[in-house]
């Protein structure tokens, strides 16, 4: 299955490419996990990688963030080749992976992890070096940041005694202090009761409203009503790709399915 060609004249009309990924490939030792993975992301959009269990989703997910080279293909951020990009350089650039809650510091405050996280490389500035202390620059903007993800009530709490969704969400706080240009998300609601996938899913819609947003996910039903493109996988290669009344109607996603929580 292939998209709209990666370079090529900029439309107005047409939703602007930021990420796209060409003849990707990944082998393990002989097994070919990832094989003519063509896509692209597009900003201000949720695109969903899905599939059944093995389908090659967090390989993808690993070759776009940088954290596997890929066999073969070619990767372009922005209309730039970042095929041997390595994966810090790639965040500065502002393709930003979420790294779930073990990138929280449990014994800091929720205010002050987003505002180290505005300390890192890509971040307002890179002064690790500094005490928590004079922080103080980086407050409004973190407190900015922890009302766009609805923690502004508990900023002054441990990270570490926040509820798991909680934490999730502050982790998409301190991801978005990088203030990604594609933010690269990888289930974003595992494990995660009803009330704060709702919540998530509010976050993930705000802040696509200005960048891109990529996510590996599971929940079906978070894809059919967040997502507006979705690209199947199974055993590895695209079997259909489109918005979710397409690709639920797609016979080959419908067998790779079966037996699976498709119909929940
Ligand atoms: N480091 C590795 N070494 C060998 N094989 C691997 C490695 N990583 C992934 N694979 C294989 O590649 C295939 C795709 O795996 P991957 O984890 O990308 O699938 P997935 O769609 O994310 O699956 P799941 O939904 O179960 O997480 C699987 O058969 C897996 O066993």
């Amino acid at each position: 299955m292939t998209d709209a060609p990666v370079s090529g004249a900029a439309n107005d009309a047409e939703p602007r490419v930021v990420l796209s990924a060409r003849g990707l490939r990944r082998d393990f030792a002989g097994f070919v996990a990832v094989k003519n993975v063509d896509l692209d992301v597009h900003h201000a959009k949720i695109h969903a990688l899905i599939g059944p269990n093995g389908a090659g989703k967090t390989t993808v997910f690993n070759l776009l963030t940088k954290f596997l080279a890929p066999s073969a293909g070619r990767i372009e951020f922005m209309g730039r080749d970042i095929t041997s990009t390595p994966p810090a350089k790639v965040a500065r650039m502002g393709l930003v992976r979420s790294f779930q809650i073990s990138a929280i510091f449990p014994h800091l405050s929720v205010l002050d992890n987003v505002r180290v996280a505005l300390q890192r490389p890509g971040g307002l500035g890179y002064q690790f070096w500094r005490s928590l202390g004079s922080l103080d620059l980086l407050t409004p903007r973190a407190e900015q940041l922890l009302e766009t993800v609805g923690l502004q009530n508990e900023r002054h709490r441990m990270a570490g005694d926040l509820s798991y969704g909680r934490k999730r969400v502050l982790e998409i706080a301190t991801t978005l202090a990088l203030d990604p240009k594609v933010l690269l998300l990888d289930e974003p609601m595992a494990g995660m009761g009803h009330e704060d996938v709702e919540t998530v899913a509010d976050i993930i819609r705000d802040v696509a409203k200005d960048r891109a947003v990529l996510m590996v996910e599971h929940n079906l039903k978070v894809v059919a009503d967040l997502c507006d493109w979705i690209t199947v996988l199974q055993r590895g290669e695209i079997i259909a790709a489109g918005d979710y009344a397409t690709v639920s109607q797609d016979e080959q996603v419908k067998v790779a399915y079966m037996g699976t929580a498709y119909d929940e």
